[in-house]
């Protein structure tokens, strides 16, 4: 590389940390002011813009510059302000991105790929790596974005949030991943109709079209990254979960929504079970929300029951109940997802129930311990409904994890003051800590952060052939004992401030598990040693 080409890299510059020997050596000592500053010095610079800039928007254009322009750079401000960073960077603000993205289109990170054109995703592919070794691809078609739906081209940025969250927490080299945005059109009618919209301007492609180009896609990724993770993120709900079905047990993968998710929240419930005594045979869950997110977590709790408890599956099944828009998730219901099927409650089953779309009535006949969340209404879960879960457990587990936070089910705040400190909290996006009868109640975010970037390093890591239903699970139990059981108002997941422990454990617990059944395509020794040397820095 020439030096002018290694001081315009973002993965290669160090900006105005070069010395006047590298710039001499570089060739490049024309090209900078004289001050040579130190890395930390320009990570504090960054902050202290971060810090002025008047919006979290406006926070987040101005980060995700910086990281497009200076990887070493970027990581170093946010390994330092984690914390911080991360609703600006992630979830929530990067939905403010994805709205206004028409209006602050300043050239995306990311390769796209047009269902217009199936011959050019290759091309689409290497003119992003430029010839670099992938690991990771992550890939959206933005049908399901968060909780705001079909944004079409525009959201490309989750892509930018999710990467940016894979390399602070678990260390992924960025010069080894490649994002793709999967432009099959859109069904948001506001974008169609506005002139400044990026992407293809067709409805949605489906069916035999769609499938193919996935297929495509698939197999170009592979022809040249043949050990390849590729993660599907906020795939809508038709497609998610039939994609997700067809290739995890053939190649490596995972769905961020479906799997993350649900292990994240199974974390949650480990947690939970720990500090209440509650045995895994006796809990009762209920899934408000059958969506992608919600059907995962479904499955997710019960793969724990089934695998980790012995218990048949009829009966592990059993101890979900779905709701969704309909009400009850019932039989004889028409247009049930494949995923809502298995979970379905006979009609007449509970004959208690005389308004089956009232979520007070389901949690009365059912009596579920944990209330999960996934549905985007804001504010379902109302008093009664709160008060109708604390009627019944004496430590029930409440998790309002849709988002963005306008959309969650209920803030932490009222769930712990209706149910007077008794419940366990997690929230989707992060919540402060609530006060109540003298007690300071920590309040978990209960997002698939804290678990994909672990998963899919330690799967990396190990190359493994696909990532097996044992090692979701051994990801939940990694985190498990990071939590303080014996401290009052303690979260049922550990601190977004920790996730690079978390990370660490979640990656080794998973790599492990992947190389205990044979998963892994090449020997692998010292498990733990293998995922601290993959972890990239930006001191290097
Ligand atoms: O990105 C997040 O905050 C969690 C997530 O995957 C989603 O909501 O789709
Ligand atoms: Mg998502």
């Amino acid at each position: 590389m020439t030096g002018f080409k290694t001081l315009h890299d973002s993965y290669a510059t160090n900006g105005l940390s070069f010395s006047a020997q590298e710039r001499e050596d570089l060739g490049i000592d024309g090209l900078l002011p004289a001050a040579v500053q130190t890395p930390d010095q320009r990570a504090e610079i960054v902050y202290q813009r971060f810090l002025q800039e008047p919006t979290d928007l406006a926070k987040r254009i101005y980060l995700m510059s910086v990281c497009r322009t200076d990887r070493k750079l970027f990581y170093r401000s946010m390994d330092k302000h984690l914390t911080e960073y991360m609703p600006i960077v992630y979830a929530p603000t990067v939905a403010q991105s994805i709205q206004q993205y028409d209006k602050y289109y300043s050239g995306s990170d990311v390769a796209y790929i047009s269902i217009e054109h199936p011959d050019r995703i290759g091309a689409a592919l290497d003119q992003y790596a430029q010839g670099r070794e992938i690991d990771l691809v992550v890939c959206t078609d933005a049908e399901g974005i968060l909780g705001i739906g079909d944004w079409g081209a525009q959201g490309a940025e989750i892509l930018t949030g999710k990467l940016a969250v894979y390399t602070a927490a678990a260390g992924i080299d960025p010069s080894r991943v490649l994002p793709v945005m999967v432009d099959v059109g859109t069904n948001r009618q506001e974008l169609l109709d506005n002139p400044d919209y990026v992407g293809n301007r067709i409805e949605r492609v489906r069916g035999q079209r769609y499938d193919d180009f996935i297929e495509a896609f698939v197999q170009e990724t592979l022809q040249r990254y043949p050990k390849a993770l590729i993660h599907w993120e906020d795939f809508g709900r038709p497609e998610a979960a039939p994609i997700l079905e067809r290739y995890r047990r053939n190649i490596l993968t995972l769905n961020d929504d479906i799997q993350g998710t649900g292990v994240t929240v199974l974390a949650a419930l480990l947690a939970a079970r720990k500090i209440s005594g509650l045995k895994p045979e006796d809990t009762r869950t209920l899934v408000y929300g059958a969506g992608t997110a919600g059907v995962g977590i479904a499955n997710q709790i019960v793969d724990d029951l089934i695998l980790e408890h012995g218990m048949d599956e009829e009966a592990a099944r059993k101890s979900v109940m779905l709701f969704d828009r309909q009400g009850m998730v019932i039989a004889d219901q028409d247009d049930l997802t494949v995923g809502q099927q298995k979970y379905a409650r006979e009609p007449g089953e509970f004959p208690e129930v005389s308004d089956t779309t009232s979520l007070v009535e389901a949690i009365n006949a059912f009596q579920p311990n944990v209330l999960i969340g996934t549905s985007t209404q804001h504010g379902a879960f109302t008093q009664d409904a709160v008060k109708a879960m604390a009627s019944h457990v004496e430590r029930p587990l409440i998790c309002p994890i849709s988002n963005p936070t306008e959309l969650a089910e209920a803030t932490a705040k009222d769930v712990i003051e209706w149910t007077e400190g008794r419940a366990f909290v997690t929230t989707g996006t992060p919540s402060a800590p609530v006060e109540y009868g003298g007690t300071t109640y920590y309040i978990g975010q209960g997002n698939n952060a804290l678990m994909y970037p672990g998963i899919c390093f330690g799967a990396i890591v190990a190359k493994a052939q696909h990532i097996s239903r044992h090692m979701l699970l051994a990801g939940a139990y990694a985190i498990s004992d990071m939590i303080d059981a014996d401290q009052p108002g303690a979260a049922v997941l550990p601190a977004v401030k920790d996730l690079k422990e978390i990370s660490r454990r979640v990656a080794t617990a998973v790599a492990q598990q992947a190389v205990d059944e044979g998963l892994n395509r090449e020997p692998l020794s010292d498990v733990a040693q293998a995922v601290a040397d993959a972890r990239w820095s930006f001191e290097d």
